[in-house]
């Protein structure tokens, strides 16, 4: 089996996969999020490993707009605990950082620390094309934010430790498919609601059907329609599988209200 991740080596995506995936399995590595779910839509890999969700960060935004516009499935959801540290070329002081490189949410994470140290950010594809940048300039004013692992992919010095502002950090992977795995026993449902209306009110209509239902949900995010302002699509996470019987109920009721719904899976949380 293939499996799409966000490269190069050294970026919490491979780490997720490496620990995730069997080592008997082959690797398809990718320079962004949306190269990664391209591939798995085009059949270049089997499955792919994206982030969606960080806990200081919120939604990664082009996971899910890339779910919205590719016809995949999320067949799992890996919890992976996330450290972030400053890199440098070995013999740097941070006092002479000028300028900080990552992917956008690892910036994010680390907003208190870019305050606080004043410092200018550039954005790269992931952590680890940040960090090896870092190291093919031989610059010593710059630095990357990145993970322990990407500091000895690149044979870079850990200059400050642990810049996130949170230490208990956490970014959430999904795992996904071109097929619905369709497996039974699930405890997590993702469906994405799409109001064929605009009407007011629209948005707890869709959540009253929940809570009547006592599903209880873990994840709601909005997105854009990019087609008029002010209209959206819903990602709704509940904590029921769809074998159960509730869960169908609350679909079978969305569609008669003539919202557009669409099973983006049915999966378990692996805690890495
Ligand atoms: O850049 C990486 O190393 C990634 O795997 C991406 C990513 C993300 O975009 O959320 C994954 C985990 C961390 O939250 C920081 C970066």
């Amino acid at each position: 089996m293939k499996v799409a991740y966000l490269g190069p080596q050294g970026s919490f995506s491979e780490e997720a996969a490496f620990r995730y995936f069997s080592k008997h399995d082959k690797w398809h590595m990718c320079d962004s999020i949306v190269d990664v779910l391209e591939a798995v839509e085009e059949g270049k890999a089997d499955k792919g490993i994206v982030p969606i969700e960080n806990s200081i960060e919120g939604t990664i935004n082009i996971t899910a707009d890339g779910l919205l516009r590719y016809d995949l499935f999320v067949e799992a959801e890996i919890i992976f605990p996330v450290s972030l540290h400053l890199l440098t070329l070995k013999g740097a002081s941070l006092q002479e950082i000028t300028e900080v490189w990552s992917i956008v949410p690892a910036l994010a994470q680390c907003r208190d620390f870019m305050r606080e140290a004043k410092v200018k950010s550039r954005q790269f594809d992931s952590t680890s094309a940040a960090a090896q940048a870092v190291k093919n300039q031989e610059r010593k004013d710059v630095a990357a934010i990145a993970s322990k692992y990407a500091a000895e992919v690149f044979d870079l010095q850990i200059t400050k430790s642990d810049i996130q502002d949170n230490s208990n950090n956490h970014t959430r992977f999904v795992v996904i498919s071109k097929k619905n795995s369709g497996q039974n026993h699930n405890t997590k449902t993702m469906l994405l609601i799409s109001p064929t209306e605009d009407y007011s009110g629209v948005l707890s209509s869709i959540l009253n059907v929940f809570t009547a239902l006592s599903i209880n949900l873990t994840w709601i995010e909005s997105r854009p329609t990019k087609k008029q302002l002010g209209t959206y699509h819903f990602f709704v996470e509940a904590q029921n599988g769809l074998h159960e019987e509730k869960m169908n109920k609350a679909i079978t009721i969305l569609k008669a209200f003539g919202h557009d719904v669409r099973v983006l899976g049915s999966y378990n949380t692996i805690k890495l």
